[in-house]
């Protein structure tokens, strides 16, 4: 039987590369920065049109009305963010977008496809070092066509960990995020790291550079692709609390092996945030 969704997988690909083409050209004339939830949250109108891009090749190659889409900024916009049984691409046009208004390297492009609420694949195009990280269920995980996988590293003394500060500048919330910080730190592990952008920190869980990394306050469309590649080399998805990942909780800690995602979960100072699909929830 036909692989039911290779064509979607194979032009998602194509479809990414094509938006991290348009980054990288946008990068290069003035970048006209906008807010959304605060003033540290960044939009530009680069994420706006790139998500159009992607929305409608998308539309116009499976047809308008087949599929459903959850897109970062259609969100903010005001459209819902809730995951049916419906095929369902999940797109984040510009991951790092405070990156890509300073110029910091790592800007990626994160586009997953679900069906039954079941993620298929996800493709995350690190553009501006032209790596093409791809996932489909039960096939593996690769960059640039090679195949990869998650470190064997077992013991946390000899670990990097990634975590990242997010948006919310409250300070309890800052506080719990940098004690948390501080007491991984002084495990010790060899080392933190947080690249800015959530798709791309779950390629390097996926691709071995890093044994993990956990997040409070990323959305589904920061994660999505990144779950799949993360799962298919090798690696595990848990909620913060050690509990099952749930795409839609906003809460989210990958890790190359069970051992590792344990120590670092002893360490987490949960907060509360609210669910992406959660009916009064107003991202922006
Ligand atoms: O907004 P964006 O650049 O698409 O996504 C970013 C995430 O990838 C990152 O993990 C988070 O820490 C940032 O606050 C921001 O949300
Ligand atoms: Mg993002």
């Amino acid at each position: 039987m036909a692989d039911q969704w290779q064509r979607e997988y194979d032009f998602a690909e194509k479809v990414a590369r094509k938006a991290g083409e348009e980054i990288r050209k946008a990068g290069e004339s003035e970048i006209r920065v906008m807010t959304k939830s605060c003033t540290v949250d960044l939009v530009t109108k680069t994420d706006e049109r790139v998500e159009k891009i992607i929305i409608g090749s998308l539309k116009q190659e499976f047809g308008e009305g087949t599929h459903c889409f959850i897109g970062e900024e259609s969100v903010a916009k005001g459209e819902a963010c809730i995951l049916t049984d419906k095929p369902t691409w999940i797109i984040d046009p510009v991951d790092g977008t405070t990156n890509f208004v300073h110029g910091f390297p790592f800007v990626a492009v994160s586009i997953a496809f679900a069906v039954n609420k079941e993620l298929e694949f996800g493709i995350v195009y690190s553009c501006l070092e032209d790596k093409m990280y791809k996932a489909r269920k039960g096939q593996g995980a690769f960059c640039n066509d090679e195949l990869i996988q998650v470190s064997d590293v077992k013991e946390i003394k000899k670990s990097i960990i990634i975590s990242e500060h997010g948006v919310d500048r409250s300070p309890e919330k800052v506080n719990k995020i940098f004690s948390t910080m501080q007491k991984i730190l002084c495990i010790p592990v060899h080392g933190l790291r947080g690249s800015g952008t959530a798709a791309t920190n779950m390629c390097l869980v996926a691709s071995g550079a890093v044994e993990a990394f956990f997040e409070i306050g990323i959305h589904c469309w920061d994660i999505a692709a990144g779950a799949v590649i993360v799962q298919e080399a090798g690696g595990l998805l848990l909620d913060v609390d050690g509990g099952p990942f749930d795409l839609m909780s906003r809460r989210m800690l990958s890790a190359n092996n069970d051992v590792i995602a344990h120590r670092i979960i002893k360490e987490i100072e949960v907060f509360p945030v609210e669910r992406d699909d959660a009916p009064t929830h107003r991202i922006y």
